[in-house]
């Protein structure tokens, strides 16, 4: 297996070819009984695969929900390995969402578990929590940098309730998200076209009211079923619009089981994206 490109220049490539759209695979049991299919391991299967078939050679990114397959336990994660090594296949990147954070020790497991080439979930980047302190995610840090892959970390998320710990004051009077967002950007400092350390910033949230200037890509999930539209990402993402990584899960997904209707639906919030951000 040859080496891979850092993922930084990777996703640039994928974005800038493919445009700036993340679609994520989130088969909540409400879409399987939209799209007449039981909340059962078959209905996993072909909702999945059908995701990955009808989007997989135009997204740029697909970010697959982890939860909603590990609560089919090894069959589901079984259906889950399927779809990540499709979508790579495909020439999709797949940023795992398991939003992982564990103590040092620990997050070297989940760091082989998702960004050692070779692993059954081996995917391009993974999602992880700073909140057990920005030092816990080093074996992760440093196995993507060593392997190619990519780490996005929890920055402002797009939920309510994240303001009361990411916008606490950290012992230098600053907030929490933004100490959390100067040590991503430590990590891709000197990276060119683009650091391979992302940040994740809600695309929901009023304001950003931190400096979002990480040398990194930007994941903006929020977009349709939590509110957000793509006329929101100008005014939060002033500045760094060429890094912004919009996803969205249930307002595409909705769109199927008709692979045409998830193509058309990704296809506009591709359009919709690219004009707001003025990419296109
Ligand atoms: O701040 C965050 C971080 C991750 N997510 C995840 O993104 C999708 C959103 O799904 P939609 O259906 O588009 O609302 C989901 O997997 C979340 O766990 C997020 O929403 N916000």
């Amino acid at each position: 297996m040859s080496p891979l490109a850092p993922f930084g220049t990777r996703l640039r490539a994928a974005m800038d070819t493919r445009g700036p759209l993340c679609v994520g695979i989130d088969p909540h049991a409400s879409l399987l009984a939209d799209w007449g299919l039981g909340d059962d391991i078959a209905g996993l299967e072909r909702f999945t695969y059908t995701v990955v078939e009808a989007l997989a050679d135009r997204v740029a990114v697909f970010k697959p929900q982890s939860a909603f397959f590990e609560r089919f336990g090894s069959r589901g994660i079984a259906v889950l390995e399927t779809a990540v090594a499709r979508s790579r296949e495909a020439g999709a990147l797949v940023l795992m969402d398991a939003k992982r954070g564990d103590i040092g020790s620990t997050m070297t497991a989940y760091a082989e578990t998702y960004l050692r080439p070779g692993a059954p979930l081996f995917s391009d980047a993974v999602t992880l929590s700073p909140y057990l302190g920005f030092g816990s995610l080093r074996p992760a840090l440093d196995l993507a940098a060593a392997h190619g892959t990519g780490v996005f970390v929890l920055g402002l998320t797009s939920n309510p309730e994240g303001v009361e710990v990411q916008r606490a004051r950290a012992a230098d009077g600053g907030s929490v998200a933004g100490l959390m967002l100067r040590q991503i950007a430590a990590e891709n400092a000197g990276a060119r076209p683009l650091g391979s350390v992302g940040a994740v910033i809600g695309a929901t949230l009023a304001e950003a009211g931190e400096d979002l200037a990480v040398n990194g890509p930007l994941l903006a999930p929020g977009i349709g079923a939590q509110g957000a539209t793509p006329a929101d990402l100008p005014r939060l993402f002033a500045g760094a619009a060429d890094r912004v990584l919009p996803a969205v899960s249930r307002a595409v997904l909705g769109a199927g089981p008709d692979p045409a209707g998830l193509r058309a639906a990704a296809d506009r919030y591709a359009d919709g994206i690219r004009a707001a951000l003025g990419t296109a």
